[in-house]
């Protein structure tokens, strides 16, 4: 089904569907009931993307058929949120007459927030020069009247930043809003309001345990802020030097101050931990002063390495947020040999498709 056709009437079954096939992939692992956290049926996507169609005076976003790869005109896109679709019509309308700004572009990407602020950028077969900048500071300047909008430029090997190169998102996590710098083209969850529940359950699943947090995966500190109250201290890594960047900045945006977030791939970290090799990255931080009884988890969809599960399974406690079930029951082949499964829940951040985000606490066997 193209998601422009979702009927959201359907939306209820096949959320049911989803849980009931995630049921059964698991159905070998002694898993606890499955805890279900639905979507919004429309407008849950705070991310979207679009090639574009020039057809004459006409100008509109396209998405492909997965199945046939045919093309088709998107002028509305149910799933995005109602920011995303307001901007799409009233941007287009204003790139049409303009030569400079709709010559040669050929996508366009939109990052929304649940703050109201909007992120877009045009991307382009042609360098972007003088005359393009001062056209798109005035189109920006036209959406600002009305949309809290920022515009970025993108051709091959060039980014022509007109102010911001990204979006301030506000949480509401538990009675309290927590601030998110998002940056363009670095990692977000798509679904914002889904990402709350995960939050809050992953606050709830971490209450009462003593010790110090590991995050491995960290993005720009999406767990690591709210849960940082959970623990005396948190260590934080990441692989991308953006995200390590947004969520120090994140850190002091929301007044926290017992997170350490340190630029590692898994892999390293796990052979710095080993001492099998040292990182200058690691130089000043002494990773003997955290006493780290839980590790949290968020891999992108290959799972853990071998090497980084064989380190996860010495913690006592651990927190698993997996975006393919397929990787998580892998790597739960191997923790299961040293912990049990105590919760489980499936997160619905991509309604209407196969994709499922789960949740998984493994507490280490006695
Ligand atoms: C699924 S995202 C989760 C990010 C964050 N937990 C969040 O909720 O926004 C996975 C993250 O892992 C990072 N990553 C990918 N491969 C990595 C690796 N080998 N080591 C460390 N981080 C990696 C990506 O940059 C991305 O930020």
């Amino acid at each position: 089904m193209r998601p422009t056709e979702i009927d959201s009437r359907q939306y209820d079954a096949q959320l049911a569907d989803k849980a009931n096939q995630l049921r059964g992939l698991f159905e070998h692992h002694n898993m606890p009931p499955l805890e279900l956290y639905p979507s919004a049926s429309l407008h849950y996507r705070m991310r979207a993307e679009f090639r574009v169609w020039h057809d004459g005076e006409d100008l509109y976003h396209i998405m492909f058929d997965s199945q046939t790869r045919e093309k088709y005109r998107v002028n509305h896109f149910p799933p995005a949120s109602q920011l995303i679709n307001d901007v799409m019509g009233d941007l287009l309308e204003l790139l049409k007459p303009n030569d400079t700004l709709r010559r040669k572009l050929y996508q366009i990407d939109y990052l929304s927030t649940l703050s109201g602020e909007i992120l877009v950028t045009l991307v382009y077969h042609k360098p972007l020069d003088e005359e393009w900048q001062q056209e798109a500071q005035k189109l920006r300047d036209i959406l600002r009247n009305k949309y809290c909008l920022d515009l970025v430029g993108r051709s091959r090997k060039q980014m022509v930043l007109l102010e911001r190169d990204h979006v301030i998102e506000a949480l509401n996590i538990n009675g309290r809003t927590y601030q998110f710098k998002q940056i363009e083209n670095s990692f977000t969850q798509p679904n914002a309001q889904v990402n709350c529940k995960m939050i809050e359950w992953a606050l709830d699943a971490t209450r009462n345990l003593n010790g110090d947090l590991l995050e491995l995966y960290c993005g720009l500190g999406n767990f690591t802020l709210p849960l940082a109250q959970n623990f005396e201290k948190v260590l934080a890594t990441e692989i991308s030097k953006a995200s390590v960047e947004a969520a120090n900045y994140n850190a002091k945006l929301n007044h926290i101050d017992n997170v350490t977030v340190i630029r590692i791939s898994s892999e390293e970290f796990t052979e710095a931990l080993q001492g099998k090799r040292q990182f200058r990255r690691l130089e000043g931080i002494q990773l003997e002063d955290f006493d780290c009884q839980t590790v949290l988890v968020d891999p992108p969809r290959a799972g853990l390495d071998p090497d980084t599960c064989e380190l996860v399974s010495h913690y006592p406690n651990i927190l698993y947020i997996s975006c393919n079930p397929q990787t998580l029951l892998d790597n739960l082949d191997i923790l299961g040999q040293t912990h049990e499964v105590t919760r489980f829940a499936l997160f619905d951040q991509f309604p209407y498709t196969h994709h499922a985000e789960c949740g998984v606490v493994l507490r280490k066997r006695a």
